[in-house]
């Protein structure tokens, strides 16, 4: 018998592609990409890389606590970015919603991320 389980909440930006908001298998958690999207207007945020970033956090944040934690249990995120020069922001911006220890991390720069996104970022969680 599967033990996994789809998390989903109307906090965090409905997909909008092929794929679940989160995927609990056992005590780890799956969290899709975010990209900053508002989970209400599903409109993207475009004022500052700032504002995105912040939106991705809160986006993440919500789909952690759909699964029953929050991002302090994280263990492992992805960071995909439109430019490396965002990555001191990231790190700012990361230290608000992140005690440490911090999860693990990578980060890249990529081509091109979805409806434009400057940055867009995944998670592993364990609950
Ligand atoms: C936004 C995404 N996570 C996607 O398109 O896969």
């Amino acid at each position: 018998m599967s033990n996994k389980s789809i998390i989903s909440t109307n906090k965090a930006p409905a997909a909008i592609g092929t794929y679940s908001q989160a995927v609990k298998a056992g005590n780890t958690v799956y969290l899709s990409g975010q990209i900053p999207l508002n989970p209400e207007t599903m409109e993207m945020v475009t004022e500052s890389f700032e504002a995105q970033a912040v939106q991705v956090f809160e986006n993440l944040t919500a789909v952690a606590e759909a699964a029953g934690g929050n991002v302090n249990d994280f263990v492992k995120i992805t960071v995909l970015l439109s430019d490396l020069s965002y990555f001191g922001q990231v790190n700012e911006i990361m230290a608000k919603y992140f005690q440490a220890p911090y999860p693990a991390r990578a980060a890249y720069a990529v081509k091109a991320l979805p409806k434009d996104a400057d940055i867009e970022i995944e998670a592993i969680m364990v609950v």
